[in-house]
């Protein structure tokens, strides 16, 4: 089995792709995040209070005659930005880009942090990190990626996100015409349940490459690249009028300014950000400063490869025993 489907930003700062599933019979579509940095699938539903739904697609259960209630079980999840939600849990038949999935563990949303009402083309996620991460008890279910892998060509799926515009997720093979050269990977520490690796060094513009074990997440479900203090101010130091604003929490600089790309290391190959993907956002429309792409981790107690890092190559999730995580050029 195979599935292709579209990576879609929600907006023009591409702060979150979605992409398009069906639940249940007859198929109800709904556009979801696919988050390989969670390992939780929840919908808006029909449970949901209307109070907080505010334009997303739901999942009505009682309108699938595939849906069935997994009784007692509850699951309830907070985000690194302090988002979160809570609910109950159906089994339905789920299908991405043509591959299905019977019986996935759909959890249907009884309450959503107001970050996610906000958020109106974002109906729900789909983790695709490790199942040990699933927070549904009292018995914690398996990934869509985990339910799928024993029926897939290819023990893998691959994302290819793109920078203001639409990429792809694929699931069961990979995709030559998607990359160029060859696939550099590299090991993964499932623990605690991310996909969990190493850079082997970075650098600033046309510097110097500085070799150094930098360990984090490869995670699709975050919008930017957070790394070590030590590196974030190196890279902002060739930044014209760039400072690490308190007010702004994180790294801004006037629009005009020139920024240089940033490299990062996998085993021996390298990836260039261009300076357009750190180039983030204006802090308010009107604005003439600029948020960076490029924030540090020091609050996260992890490094994470976010989106900005992740649309510069074409990544390959690789669910072999194992497992283990690759990058292309493309
Ligand atoms: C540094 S983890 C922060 C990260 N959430 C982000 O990246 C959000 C994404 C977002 C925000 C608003 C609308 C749409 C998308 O975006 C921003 O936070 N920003 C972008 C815009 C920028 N101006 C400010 C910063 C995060 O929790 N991801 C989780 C998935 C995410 C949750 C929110 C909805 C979209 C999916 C997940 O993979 C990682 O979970 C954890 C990571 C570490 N320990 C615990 C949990």
């Amino acid at each position: 089995d195979k599935g292709s489907a579209a990576a879609i930003p929600i907006n023009e700062v591409d702060i979150a792709y979605v992409t398009p599933v069906t639940i249940g019979t007859p198929p109800q579509t709904l556009m979801l995040d696919l988050d390989t940095g969670s390992s939780d699938l929840w919908v808006f539903s029909s449970l949901t209070p209307s109070t907080q739904v505010r334009g997303q697609e739901i999942y009505t259960p009682t309108k699938s005659s595939t849906s069935k209630l997994l009784s007692g079980h509850t699951w309830s999840i907070r985000y690194g930005d302090g988002s979160g939600s809570r609910g109950s849990v159906y089994t339905d038949n789920f299908t991405i880009g043509g591959l299905e999935v019977r019986s996935q563990a759909v959890q249907t949303a009884l309450e959503v942090s107001s970050s996610f009402t906000q958020e109106q083309s974002l109906d729900g996620l789909v983790g695709l990190g490790f199942s040990t991460l699933n927070t549904v008890r009292p018995s914690s279910q398996l990934t869509f990626f985990d339910n799928a892998r024993p029926n897939l060509d290819e023990e893998v799926f691959t994302a290819d996100l793109k920078y203001h515009a639409t990429g792809s997720y694929d699931f069961g093979f990979i995709d030559s015409k998607k990359y160029t050269g060859n696939i550099t990977y590299t090991a993964v520490q499932q623990s605690p349940g991310y996909w969990t690796h190493s850079l082997s060094g970075y650098s600033v513009g046309s510097g110097a490459f500085q070799a150094s074990q930098i360990s984090g997440i490869s995670d699709t479900g975050t919008t930017l690249l957070y790394l070590p203090t030590a590196i974030v101010t190196a890279y902002y130091r060739q930044v014209q009028g760039a400072q690490n604003s308190q007010y702004y929490g994180g790294y801004v600089f006037p629009c005009s300014s020139t920024l240089p790309t940033f490299t990062f290391g996998i085993e021996g190959a390298r990836f260039t950000i261009p300076a357009s993907y750190i180039n983030y956002t204006r802090i308010s429309p009107t604005s003439t400063t600029c948020y960076g792409g490029l924030q540090s981790s020091s609050g996260l107690g992890i490094n994470i490869f976010g989106d900005v890092a992740l649309k510069a190559a074409f990544v390959v999730f690789s669910g072999t025993n194992p497992p283990r995580i690759g990058f292309a050029t493309k």
